[in-house]
């Protein structure tokens, strides 16, 4: 049987996405990893007159081109406070960073670049030039300026913009909302006590952080059964809770207990894929029901993970107007590593920086897809291309980065 390639499935799985449409306005302190949803405009100009940038005395620049100038000071202009008169030859005003530059001065000489005098007066001890110190009326942006665009992410540089150009709150797209099942007769939740021939179903916990971590909502559907019935249950209960996603947890392989495609294609799941040329992760599955993505990733810890990073990223990425993480880089092998069979290979492995800055990675040995202890202390992932020859230590191989 030809399995399709990662990339392959990738395209496929991206061509069919239309990202997240609908909107909410949510006030700055809720923006935070939001996507902007509209050309964000400039509610005013920034600065809105021309500030002064330090403390000191501003004044005419022309009365003090050489130090040793004698200026009287008459007034002065402190942030929330300004001058309201103007400056005049021979006159200076004491300015202090964020208060306007009163008329008639066009320069503000440093604090520290004058001396103080007797009856008023200052005495310049630096050369002062046109210009000086003065952040101009509309530097950072003018009223009616875009200077936020559709897309954008809010990060603490984006809200911290968002607010000086005077909106309180933003228009922002709506999380993707990722519905997770788990399924097997043999799982019970963390904190419960396993009967004999029962494991703890773990996978939920990291496929919803990674989830979140790609701005979704995760709704947790639960553990459900080997049972048609108990399956078809739960996939109505996320179609329910309106999931653009539904992600089921086991049941994908060929067993008599792998009940999860059958019951998708029950509920009317168009398959689209199943079966990747990959290592771990094979019986990944993928398809539609109606509007809603379904991925059916393999109960292996590690396969469901790995499936998580190379398919549910960058799908909910898509969904969510974000751009698909790049965690692809290069790195010197420190052990060989034998000529790869027909699957594409997702080896855990460890990363050090070596004294000149050069990165090595070396894979764990055994790499069964139920071993979590080594992928938790894995910083990246090999990747070994179907078929990919054998390699020496300190060849180069491509490397996927864990975080
Ligand atoms: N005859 C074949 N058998 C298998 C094949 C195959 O091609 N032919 N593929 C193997 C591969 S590769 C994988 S991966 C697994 C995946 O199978 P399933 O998706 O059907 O997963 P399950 O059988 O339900 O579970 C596998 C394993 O993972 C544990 N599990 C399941 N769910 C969870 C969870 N939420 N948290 C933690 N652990 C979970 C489960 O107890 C099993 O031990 O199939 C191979 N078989
Ligand atoms: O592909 Mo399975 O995921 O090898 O264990």
């Amino acid at each position: 049987m030809s399995l399709l390639s990662v990339e392959e499935a990738q395209a496929r799985l991206l061509s069919s996405i239309r990202p997240v449409r609908e909107t909410e306005t949510l006030p700055l302190h809720d923006c935070d990893m939001r996507v902007l949803a509209v050309d964000l405009q400039a509610r005013l100009t920034q600065p809105p007159f021309n500030a002064s940038a330090m403390d000191g005395y501003a004044l005419k620049a022309a009365d003090a081109a050489e130090p040793g100038a004698i200026l009287r000071v008459i007034g002065e202009s402190s942030a929330g406070h300004g001058f309201d008169g103007s400056v005049q030859h021979g006159e200076a005003i004491r300015i202090f960073t964020g208060a306007p530059v009163p008329d008639g001065a066009d320069s503000v000489l440093l604090q520290e670049d004058a001396e103080r005098l007797d009856e008023g007066k200052v005495r310049t001890t630096f050369p002062v030039t046109p210009g000086r110190h003065i952040r101009p009326h509309g530097q950072d942006f003018h009223e009616g300026e875009v200077a936020l665009t559709a897309g954008t992410l809010l990060d603490f540089t984006r809200i911290t913009l968002a607010a000086a150009m005077n909106h309180a709150a933003l228009p922002v797209y709506r999380k993707p909302r990722v519905a997770i099942i788990a399924t097997g007769d043999e799982l019970v939740s963390p904190g419960q006590k396993p009967s004999a021939h029962q494991i703890i179903g773990s996978n939920t916990f990291g496929i919803a952080a990674l989830a979140r971590s790609l701005g979704a909502d995760v709704i947790d559907i639960g553990i459900v059964g080997d049972s048609s019935a108990q399956i078809a249950d739960a996939i109505a209960g996320a179609e329910a809770a309106k999931a653009d996603v539904i992600v089921t947890l086991g049941g994908a392989s060929v067993g008599d207990h792998d009940l999860v495609q059958s019951s998708l294609l029950a509920a009317g799941m168009v398959l689209d894929f199943w079966k990747i040329a990959m290592r771990p992760g094979k019986p990944l599955m993928v398809g539609k029901l109606g509007d809603v993505h379904v991925l059916g990733l393999p109960g292996n810890p590690v396969s469901s993970m790995v499936c998580g990073l190379l398919f549910l990223e960058p799908l909910l990425a898509a969904l969510g107007h974000l751009p698909v993480p790049n965690r692809m880089t290069s790195a010197r092998l420190l052990s060989p590593l034998a000529t790869n069979d027909r699957r594409q290979d997702y080896l855990r492995a460890r990363l050090t920086k070596t004294e000149n800055a050069d990165w090595t990675v070396e894979s764990f040995g055994k790499q069964d897809s139920s071993m979590m202890k080594i992928f938790a202390q894995s910083d990246c992932l090999i990747v070994r291309p179907p078929h990919g020859p054998a390699l020496a230590a300190g060849d180069i191989c491509p490397i996927m980065l864990l975080r």
